[in-house]
C-alpha cells in the first residue's frame, strides 16, 4: 500500500508545529474585529459544492490559519490517503479491509476492480433486485401471505443498520409512499419491540432483518421475537412473504430460516456506519421509492467528485475537517453540536454520533502508538429552535466553548412560508449572536436607557453580558431532497475521514464496542441462571443481586 507521509507523530510535524505557534497570535482574536477588517470575509471563507453551501466565516481565523491547516492536511498525506480509500486499498488496518461505502453510489459502468473483482457490477446487481423488490412492494403486487398488500415494515437492526435508514426515512418523510408505514426496531429493550408489534398487523407487514455480521446479540433477540410473534399468527410457509435479511452473511441468514432468495447482500468493506448507501438502506427505497433512492445515492456521489478533485483550499470536507481539528486542538473545543434548523433532519445529530465517535474516538495511531493530542470531540445536538430553549444557554455563556454547525433549507417541503422566514431568522440570529456576543458596555447602555438606576445597571450587567467569539459553520440547502441529504451525510462521511488521518488513527474499526458485550453475556447467564455471588467488584455483584431478588 502506499505509505502516506504520516508516520511521524503529529505534534512533531513541521505544520502542526507552525500551527502552534500561530495559534499564540490568534488568542486574542475577536471575530468582530476579523469581520470588520475584512468585508470580504464571507465571500473568502465560503465554499459550495454537491448542491451545498458552507460558510465558515463565523470561526476565528483567517487566511494564513487556513494555509498553515492545508500545508497540515498536505503533510499528513490526507490526499493520498483519500485516493487510496477511493481506489480499494485495504486502509482498515487493524481489520486487513478496504472502505469502500463511495463505490456504493458510484454510477453504473465507473470502473473499480478490487481482487480482482468487478465492484461496480457487484453494487449494481444487488441496487436491480433492490429496485425489482421494492417496486412490487410500493406497487401492492407484493402480497402477505394472506393476499394482502404490505401495509407496514419494521426494520430490525441496530447501530449503523438502524440509525442511518431511520435517520434518511424521516427526513425523506415528504418523498415517502403514503401505504407504508415505516417502523424501526433497534433496542434489546423489549419495550421497542413491543412498541412496533402492538401497531402492526402480521398478514400486511414486512420485516427487515438489518445486520451486517448477523450475529449482532440485539438484533438476533428482536428478530427471533419477531418471527416467535409471526409464527403465533401466521403458518411456517408465509415467512418468506413476510421475512427479508440484509447481511453479509449468507450462512447465519439460512441457520435464522431465512430463504438466500430473500436476502440482500453487501460486502466487508462497507462500514456498518458508513452502510446506509448498500442494501441497508432498503428500508429507504422501500419508503421512497427507488427513484429518489437513487438521486440520494447520486448527491452523495457528486459530494465524493467534489471531495475526490476540489483543491484542499476549496474542498468543502476538507475545510469542514480542519476548522473542526483547529477547534478541537487550539481553541480546546471538548464537544461540537449539531443544530438543524430542520424538523425532519431530528435524528441527524444522532446518526452523527455513531458516524464521527465511532470512527475517530480513539486514542491509538493506526501503529498503536498512543495519539499525542486530543483526538474526535463529542458530538451532540437537537433540532432548532427547540435547542434554543433548552441548553442554547450553556453555548452562549457557560465556560466552555462548544463550536456549533448550523444546518438548513433555504425553502420549506410545506407551504406554512412564515414558519420558514421565523425558523431561519432564528438560526442567521443564533450565529450572529454566537460570533458578536454583546459587550457590558452594550448591555450597561441598554439597561440605562430602560431607566434603570444605575446600581440595578450595575447589578444586573454581568448576568447580561454574552462573550461572543464563538465559532460555527452554517450549511445550506436549497431544500432538503434526496440528492441535498445524500450530499449532506458525505461531506460528513469525509470529513470525519480527514480529521482521522490527520490524528492518523484507524476510522474504520470500533474495538471499543467489544468489551460490554463479552461481559454483558456472562451477566446475562448470571441473571438467568442459579445465583453466584461475589464473581464481579462490590457494585456490580450488588447491582445483579438486587435485579435477581426483583425478578
Ligand atoms: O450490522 P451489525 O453487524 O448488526 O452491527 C450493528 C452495529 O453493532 C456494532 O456493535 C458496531 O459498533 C456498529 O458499528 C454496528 O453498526
Amino acid at each position: 500500500m502506499r505509505q502516506p507521509s504520516s508516520t511521524l507523530s503529529l505534534t512533531s510535524t513541521a505544520s502542526f508545529q507552525a500551527l502552534e505557534t500561530h495559534a499564540i497570535d490568534a488568542e486574542d482574536w475577536q471575530m468582530r474585529d476579523l469581520f470588520a477588517a475584512d468585508p470580504q470575509r464571507f465571500e473568502r471563507l465560503s465554499v459550495e459544492g454537491a448542491g451545498l453551501f458552507l460558510d465558515y466565516s463565523k470561526n476565528r481565523l483567517n487566511g494564513r490559519t487556513l494555509e498553515l491547516l492545508a500545508a497540515l492536511a498536505r503533510e499528513r498525506g490526507v490526499e493520498q490517503r483519500r485516493d487510496a480509500m477511493f481506489e480499494g486499498e485495504r486502509i482498515n488496518n487493524t481489520e486487513n479491509r478496504a472502505v469502500l461505502h463511495t463505490a456504493l453510489r458510484a454510477p453504473r459502468g465507473a470502473q473499480l476492480v478490487v481482487d480482482g473483482q468487478d465492484v461496480n457490477a457487484d453494487v449494481h446487481a444487488v441496487l436491480d433486485r433492490i429496485r425489482t423488490f421494492t417496486d412490487a412492494v410500493r406497487s401492492g403486487e407484493w402480497l402477505g401471505h394472506t393476499g394482502k398488500p404490505i401495509t407496514d415494515i419494521v426494520n430490525i437492526g441496530i447501530g449503523g443498520s438502524d440509525l442511518g435508514p431511520k435517520m434518511v426515512v424521516l427526513a425523506l418523510r415528504h418523498y415517502a409512499h403514503p401505504r407504508l408505514r415505516m417502523h424501526f426496531v433497534s433496542n434489546v429493550d423489549g419495550h421497542d419491540m413491543d412498541a412496533a408489534l402492538g401497531q402492526v398487523n402480521p398478514e400486511t407487514t414486512l420485516f427487515i432483518v438489518a445486520s451486517k455480521t448477523f450475529t449482532t446479540a440485539e438484533t438476533m433477540m428482536n428478530a427471533q421475537t419477531a418471527r416467535a410473534w409471526f409464527l403465533g399468527h401466521a403458518p411456517e410457509e408465509a415467512l418468506a412473504k413476510h421475512f427479508v435479511a440484509v447481511s453479509t452473511n449468507t450462512e447465519a441468514i439460512k441457520t435464522f430460516g431465512i430463504d438466500p432468495a430473500n436476502m440482500f447482500p453487501f460486502w466487508d468493506w462497507v462500514g456498518g456506519r458508513y452502510s446506509v448507501w448498500s442494501a441497508i438502506g432498503l428500508p429507504v427505497a422501500l419508503a421512497v421509492g427507488f427513484g429518489y433512492f437513487s438521486d440520494f445515492l447520486a448527491g452523495a456521489h457528486a459530494m465524493d467528485e467534489h471531495f475526490r478533485t476540489a483543491p484542499i483550499e476549496q474542498n468543502m470536507p476538507m475545510i469542514l475537517a480542519l476548522v473542526g481539528f483547529w477547534n478541537r486542538e487550539f481553541l480546546d473545543a471538548h464537544s461540537v453540536t449539531i443544530a438543524p434548523y430542520h424538523q425532519d433532519l431530528n435524528r441527524f445529530p444522532a446518526y452523527l454520533q455513531q458516524l464521527d465517535m465511532e470512527s475517530n474516538g480513539k486514542s491509538v495511531t493506526r501503529d498503536g502508538d498512543p495519539v499525542d493530542t486530543p483526538t474526535c470531540p463529542a458530538i451532540w445536538g437537537e433540532p432548532g429552535t427547540n435547542g434554543q430553549h433548552a441548553y442554547f444557554q450553556l453555548l452562549h455563556q457557560g465556560t466552555d466553548l462548544t463550536p456549533i454547525d448550523f444546518i438548513a433549507a433555504l425553502r420549506p417541503a410545506h407551504e406554512m412560508e412564515h414558519h420558514h422566514t421565523a425558523l431561519l431568522a432564528n438560526c442567521f440570529a443564533q450565529s450572529e449572536a454566537f460570533m458578536k456576543g454583546k459587550t457590558i458596555i452594550e448591555v450597561r447602555a441598554d439597561l440605562q436607557a430602560q431607566g434603570l438606576p444605575p446600581e440595578e445597571v450595575e447589578r444586573l450587567a454581568p448576568h447580561k453580558t454574552f462573550p461572543g467569539n464563538r465559532p460555527s459553520n452554517t450549511i445550506l440547502m436549497e431544500r432538503l431532497t434526496p440528492s441535498t441529504l445524500g450530499a449532506l451525510i458525505a461531506l460528513y462521511e469525509h470529513k470525519t475521514f480527514v480529521q482521522g488521518v490527520i490524528w492518523n488513527v484507524n476510522s474504520f474499526d470500533q474495538w471499543g464496542v467489544e468489551l460490554g458485550k463479552v461481559l454483558a453475556k456472562k451477566i446475562e447467564a448470571e441473571l438467568a441462571g442459579e445465583p453466584q455471588p461475589n464473581l464481579h467488584d462490590s457494585s456490580t455483584n450488588g447491582l445483579i443481586a438486587r435485579a435477581k431478588a426483583a425478578f
